[in-house]
């Protein structure tokens, strides 16, 4: 069973997942962030402890509701009521803002919720919608946070911003105090339907709110009219779904007003009310019209004749609601379109976590595995900086270039509304292979087609226990051709031939020794080993390396047969190593166990054929090793670079499939024609079946080892795959750039204090300008906190070397008059290395020097602000002392620091203000002459006569 995540937690609860997180610690459960999963036991517990408290919110809540009803808003409930539900949520939503602990109606919603059209049908046009659903539709249609957000932008009660936003008709679990939407405000409820008018009334009053109502075409018009209008206009259609999002009441609600404006003025009237309570709803204008139309049925467009009435005083309500303006005259016609459009658009912006985002349309949106906030925040048009608050404030720490694990963009996603779709490379290519009708890793045809092939083996152990030896060993002892093939040349993999029960027997070697290349392998997905031979040396024993090559293997799920080496060294003592490894779950089978254990010498060439026996047997017996040899070849790239007389040469492993002379093949981002193909012993061959090694001549490019390779219909594909292959490459490494050091980087990695040198690499075109530009730049001095280091220097051009080495040691290379060589431009694309160049001395040390005073940390000053004299202490139980002062010179601030004097000594210095006030308000500044009241943070000892002396630290601007 899948564990179950905090936010989801929090999701089912309706609470934060902050709130969850904080119950986890207070349960002593220790859980990271709002993604993280959570331990079924932990659950459990949080579900006991917690889960019952929550539940029960929700239908106190609702027992409240009825109660709350005839409130202060009952006037706004007048308003007549067939299509009640739709209103509710409207009303719902000013109540909630107006009175976040009484939120009613939210159970109801709850009933009700099932019946909300589902996300799907988003875009449908308003107007569309069955009369009765009408209202409903905008309002699941909408982001759910919406809603809250202007909420709680706008009302001082509402909590501080909190992530909202669920998934689009979601049931909310009801209301509770630590919901961090209670409004639910969309959904609708049935309890209030017969509630007189009021819900109406309320949500006419956050759609007239903040725009003049608009002609029957305008965005918001049409979808608060809805459910009133029994002919709906196509004009009066929303243009986007974002017609229905911008406030809670703007949508569903409004539409309900529109409708129900029969009853007239007075619910146009009390709309203002309601809006003012909160309502941000950017404000279905026709909403407003509609309750104040009186009868009219097309409440939402300037046809509904009721606009003039009622419209306006909602709106003005409205107004008054979402920007705290008293209501007045219509502001139609003061604001410029562009204007009204801004305001709309941030409006329609949803606040999570005090952060206004926009949010997405459920879209698809497709990042790299380890992309950053900054990649997430590119794709969707956002601040970067917002997504970073936006997490922080869901309880995770994450910063704009580092990379996010997946669970976070998930969680990113949902709260945004976006599908986030982490894609790996392997994955990317799968899908870019997919698009050619190319299908990697599958072996074509069925059980008939497929054919034994040799086992492919990596040779693993401990450094020194013989592993390079025995594979050289077992190459030149026991070559699949020894009278022809003489010496045999490394090109990655070779093959041998071992004679088991009468039958020659080929077995495929890795021929790069090491558990590293095995998992590098792995790691890109490309799992090229059937079997593993772990090497331990008799007279050595299980060494660290031993124990991890086997759990490297074990991981992949490799049977392993253990050569035991060196057994002509008289030491060796290879029924220790038996034992040692019997610990480690590698029992002999001479033990009664599995694996099978060889003792060998690669030195003495004893028993290598008993060592090849048993990679057969275990394959055989643990191993189905068959592929396709009749099709398209596909396979691995064991090892490839660039030959200077044969330009790219790649090694390559055939999985399935048989590779020929004359295929067209796409390796990585190489590709092209099979121009020859070599074995081992430098021997063309026209042709490798499956497991067969053979080096591949007519390339393109270089392809990296572990890369696929695969045989295409013809060259045109071949090099449209590869360019694919290498501009998502090309932008993978332009990402990585990104976070690579520029002198402008090295400032700001200066200013966090992470480092003090600027390391440099000097390059000029004569010595002596080489010289000279040293000299000048260690006359450069900035103090002792900052130093320049040159790490190299030299005449000549920017060489590859000098790249390399600027990359392995973060420093920036400056050409003085000189320009980079052959690749090394591109190479320091690559690698992210910053290459300067200047041809006059003193630019080059201007900006060196700008740059390493830059790296200085700020120098602050204090600077005295004024003092005031204790005069009369007054004692609060629950405040602490307060001083009544008189300010006697300059001005005390509220934010300064401040220290005590007493008889012109110091007693307590940088203190912080707890408190000023200016009579009985609070005050920001108190100036000479004046008498203020203050408390000081965490000092309490002050006296009549003591000095409060407040001053605060500058930065001083360095020459
Ligand atoms: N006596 C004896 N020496 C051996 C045997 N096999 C390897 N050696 C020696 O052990 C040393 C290390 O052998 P390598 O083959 O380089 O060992 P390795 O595991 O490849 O070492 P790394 O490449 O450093 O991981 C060399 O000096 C070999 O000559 C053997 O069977 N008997």
């Amino acid at each position: 069973m899948a564990k179950t995540r905090v936010h989801e937690l929090a999701k089912e609860f309706g609470v934060e997942s902050k709130f969850v997180l904080e119950k986890f610690k207070e349960m002593g459960e220790f859980v990271k962030s709002a993604s993280s999963t959570v331990e079924l036991p932990a659950e459990m517990r949080f579900r006991k402890e917690y889960g019952d408290k929550l539940k029960t919110e929700a239908p106190a809540a609702a027992a409240a509701a009825p109660a709350a009803k005839p409130g202060p808003k009952a006037p706004a409930k007048k308003a007549a009521a067939a299509p009640a539900e739709p209103e509710t949520p409207a009303a719902e939503k000013v109540e909630a803002v107006a009175d976040p602990v009484a939120p009613v109606a939210e159970p109801a919603a709850e009933t009700d919720a099932p019946a909300a059209p589902k996300p799907g049908p988003k875009r449908a046009p308003a107007a569309e919608a069955p009369a009765a659903e009408a209202p409903v539709a905008p309002a699941t249609t909408e982001p759910p946070a919406e809603p809250e957000a202007p909420a709680a932008s706008v009302s001082p009660k509402a909590p501080a911003p909190r992530p909202v936003g669920k998934p689009a008709g979601t049931p909310r679990p009801g209301n509770n105090p630590f919901a961090s939407s209670q409004g639910m405000g969309r959904k609708p409820a049935p309890a209030r339907e017969g509630a007189p008018g009021g819900a109406p009334a309320a949500p006419g009053a956050p759609g007239g709110e903040n725009r003049p109502p608009r002609p029957p075409g305008a965005r918001d018009g049409g979808a608060p009219g809805r459910p009133g209008m029994p002919r709906p206009n196509p004009a009066m259609m929303p243009k986007s779904p974002a017609a229905f999002g911008g406030g809670p009441g703007g949508r569903g609600p409004g539409g309900p007003g529109g409708a129900r404006g029969g009853p007239g003025g007075p619910g146009g009237a009390r709309g203002g009310a309601p809006g003012r309570g909160g309502a941000p709803g950017r404000g279905a204008p026709g909403a407003g019209a509609g309750a104040g139309a009186p009868g009219r049925p097309g409440g939402f467009g300037p046809s509904g004749g009721g606009r003039p009435g009622g419209g306006r005083p909602g709106q003005r309500g409205q107004t008054q609601g979402a920007f705290g303006r008293p209501g007045g005259p219509s502001r139609r016609g003061r604001k410029s379109k562009r204007a009204r459009r801004q305001e709309f658009e941030a409006m329609q912006a949803p606040t999570i976590g005090g952060v206004r985002v926009r949010k997405g349309d459920g879209e698809t949106v497709k990042l790299p595995r380890g992309a950053s906030l900054t990649d997430f925040a590119e794709r969707i048009g956002v601040d970067v900086s917002s997504l970073v608050q936006m997490l922080f404030s869901l309880g995770e720490m994450v910063t704009a270039t580092e990379s996010v694990n997946d669970e976070t963009f998930e969680l990113l996603g949902e709260e945004l509304n976006y599908v986030v779709q982490v894609v790996s490379p392997e994955d990317e290519d799968r899908e870019l292979l997919e698009s050619f009708d190319l299908e990697f890793g599958e072996d074509e045809g069925d059980e008939a087609d497929l054919a034994i092939r040799p086992p492919v083996v990596t040779v693993m152990g401990h450094v020194d226990h013989g592993k390079t030896k025995l594979l050289d060993a077992l190459r030149n002892a026991n070559v699949v051709d020894k009278e022809a093939g003489g010496i045999t040349q490394h090109i990655g993999a070779y093959q041998v031939t071992a004679e088991v029960d009468g039958n020659d027997r080929r077995i495929t070697f890795i021929d790069t020794p090491g558990h590293e290349a095995f998992t590098a392998m792995r790691a890109r997905g490309a799992q090229a080993t059937d079997i593993a031979i772990l090497v331990v040396a008799a007279d050595d024993g299980v060494m660290p390396q031993t124990v991890e090559a086997l759990n490297h293997a074990k991981a992949a799920g490799v049977p392993i047969v253990v050569a035991v080496n060196k057994i002509d060294k008289p030491e060796a003592d290879p029924t220790k190593v038996r034992g040692q490894l019997t610990e480690y779950g590698l029992v002999p089978e001479e033990y009664g166990g599995d694996a099978m254990f060889v003792d060998v010498s690669a030195k003495s060439e004893l028993n290598l054929d008993k060592l090849l026996e048993a990679v057969i047997l275990t394959a055989d017996a643990s191993l189905d090793l068959r592929a396709n040899p009749n099709q398209d070849a596909q396979g691995l790239v064991v090892e490839a670079h660039l030959d200077r007389g044969r330009g790219p040469v790649a090694t390559v492993l055939v999985q399935r499939g048989t590779l020929r002379v004359g295929d067209s093949i796409v390796a990585g981002a190489g590709y092209g024609r099979v121009r020859a193909m070599l074995d081992e012993h430098g021997d063309t061959i026209t042709e490798a079946d499956p497991s067969r090694p053979a080096m591949v001549l007519g390339l393109t490019a270089v392809p990296g080892a572990g890369q696929t390779f695969i045989v295409v219909e013809d060259d045109r594909m071949a090099r449209q795959i590869a360019e694919k292959r290498e501009s998502r490459e090309r932008a993978a490494m332009q990402a990585k750039r990104r976070v690579r050091r520029t002198l402008e980087d090295f400032m700001a990695s200066m200013e966090k204090g992470a480092s003090q040198e600027l390391n440099l690499i000097l390059k000029g075109d004569v010595s002596g300008s080489v010289e000279a530009l040293e000299d000048a730049l260690s006359q450069i001095d900035v103090g002792d906190e900052v130093n320049i280091r040159v790490i190299d220097r030299g005449v000549g051009a920017i060489t590859e070397t000098n790249v390399d080495l600027a990359a392995a040691s973060d420093a920036i290379i400056i050409g003085f008059n000189v320009r980079p060589q052959g690749k090394a431009t591109e190479m320091a694309e690559k690698e992210g290395v910053e290459i300067r160049y200047y041809s006059v001395i003193y630019q080059a040390i201007e900006e060196i020097e700008a740059a390493l005073k830059g790296m200085l940390k700020p120098e602050y000053e204090e600077s005295t602000l004024g003092q005031a004299e204790v005069r009369a202490i007054f004692r609060s139980s629950k405040i602490g002392n307060i001083a009544g002062c008189m300010v006697i010179g300059g001005v005390i601030r509220r934010n300064a620091k401040v220290r005590v004097l007493r008889d012109s000594a110091v007693i307590a210095d940088n203190l912080d203000l707890a408190s000023l006030k200016r009579e009985k308000d609070d005050a920001s500044e108190v100036r000479e002459g004046f008498e203020c009241g203050l408390v000081l943070r965490n000092f309490q000892d002050i006296k009549e006569g003591d000095i409060i002396e407040a001053f605060e630290m500058r930065e001083i601007p360095r020459s």
